[in-house]
């Protein structure tokens, strides 16, 4: 792939990057970015600090996060991270009760931290489908969840906004986490009617092919074909991504709950991902 990678995940050029959003958009307000440490997770909590958010970034690996919080620092913004395995219900209570103990509030949450391993179905290890299934499925409800039953006792509403992957047309080399992103987004729908009463809006960003450094984890022969992953012929970039969340967390949000945005340029329609390689069969 000729896309520059590391351009498009500088944290300057994020910070510098052309936005349509007002620069006080979210002053007053917390946000939770999951994965904020790096890729789609960095580029959103750029961009929530960049509007005015006080910014809760977690993710497993500490120096990740650090680096991030300590960039947004150097622009005079308010971070506070929370190493946190979103796999582990008890260090996402503790994350919940950190951010009341520290901003007595939360708006938004950006249930983004994720991620597979490219093989094919048939020769999945039992421990790698639940390490999958674990991250994705369990871990995100895990976070969703959380966020509810706080808004739930502090009584104030709330945003969340979980980072799937496009499902539809399944997507070959990864049926794992198409599964768990496909329970992710039935149970949004599902708590999007229930949450309701609670003013808690639950939607859904499906990236398609985004370019970050987590493609790193596909093989050589999966990356040069990932051009014909949509119409547009390329991949997508983190701030596009990040536009699409700020979109639905923010008042542009305010009448869409329960609701899948995909942004793929297109890959939906027409596209092939063969994210191990392309089959024989398929040549
Ligand atoms: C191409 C476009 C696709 C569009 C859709 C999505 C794109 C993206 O998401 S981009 C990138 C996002 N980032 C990542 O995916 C991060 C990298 N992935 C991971 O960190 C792992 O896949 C993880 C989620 C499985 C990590 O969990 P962890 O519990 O740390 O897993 P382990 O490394 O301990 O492995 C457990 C178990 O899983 C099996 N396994 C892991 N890696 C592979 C592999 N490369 N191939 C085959 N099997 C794998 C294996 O069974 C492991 O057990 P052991 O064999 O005992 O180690
Ligand atoms: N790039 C793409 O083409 C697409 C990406 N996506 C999804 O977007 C999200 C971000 O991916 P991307 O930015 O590309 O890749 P990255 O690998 O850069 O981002 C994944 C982030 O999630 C964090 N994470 C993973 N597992 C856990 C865990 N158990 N607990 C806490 N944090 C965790 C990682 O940090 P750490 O390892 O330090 O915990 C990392 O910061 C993922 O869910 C991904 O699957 C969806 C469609 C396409």
């Amino acid at each position: 792939m000729s896309t520059d990678v590391e351009a498009l995940n500088n944290p300057e050029t994020l910070w510098n990057a052309e936005t349509v959003y007002r620069p006080d958009l979210f002053k007053g307000k917390v946000a939770l970015v999951s994965g904020g440490g790096s890729g789609i997770g960095r580029a959103v909590a750029l961009l929530f600090a960049r509007l005015g958010a006080t910014l809760v970034i977690c993710g497993r690996t500490a120096e990740k996060l650090e680096k991030v919080a300590a960039f947004v620092r150097g622009k005079g913004g308010t971070v506070l991270v929370v190493p946190t395995n979103v796999r582990e219900p008890e260090q996402v209570d503790a994350l919940y009760q950190r951010i009341h103990a520290e901003f007595g509030r939360l708006d938004y949450v950006v249930n983004n931290a994720g991620g597979q391993f490219p093989q094919n179905a048939i020769d999945y290890a039992p421990k790698g489908w639940a390490a999958v299934i674990n991250n994705n499925l369990n871990g995100s409800w895990y976070m969703m969840q959380r966020a509810a039953q706080y808004w739930r006792d502090v009584k104030t509403p709330g945003s969340i906004v979980n980072i799937v992957v496009v499902t539809e047309r399944g997507m070959p080399g990864v049926a794992h986490t198409v599964a768990a992103r496909a329970g992710i987004i039935g149970a949004s729908r599902t708590v999007a009617v229930e949450w309701a009463p609670l003013g808690i809006r639950v939607n859904c960003v499906a990236p398609g092919l985004t370019a970050t450094e987590g493609l790193e984890v596909y093989p050589p022969e999966a990356q040069k074909e990932f051009p014909l992953a949509n119409p547009l012929k390329r991949p997508g970039t983190p701030m596009e991504i990040a536009e699409s969340c700020i979109y639905l967390s923010a008042s542009s949000g305010s009448f869409i709950t329960g609701e899948v945005l995909t942004v793929d340029g297109g890959g939906k329609l027409w596209g092939e991902l063969w994210t191990a390689g392309r089959p024989e069969y398929y040549r």
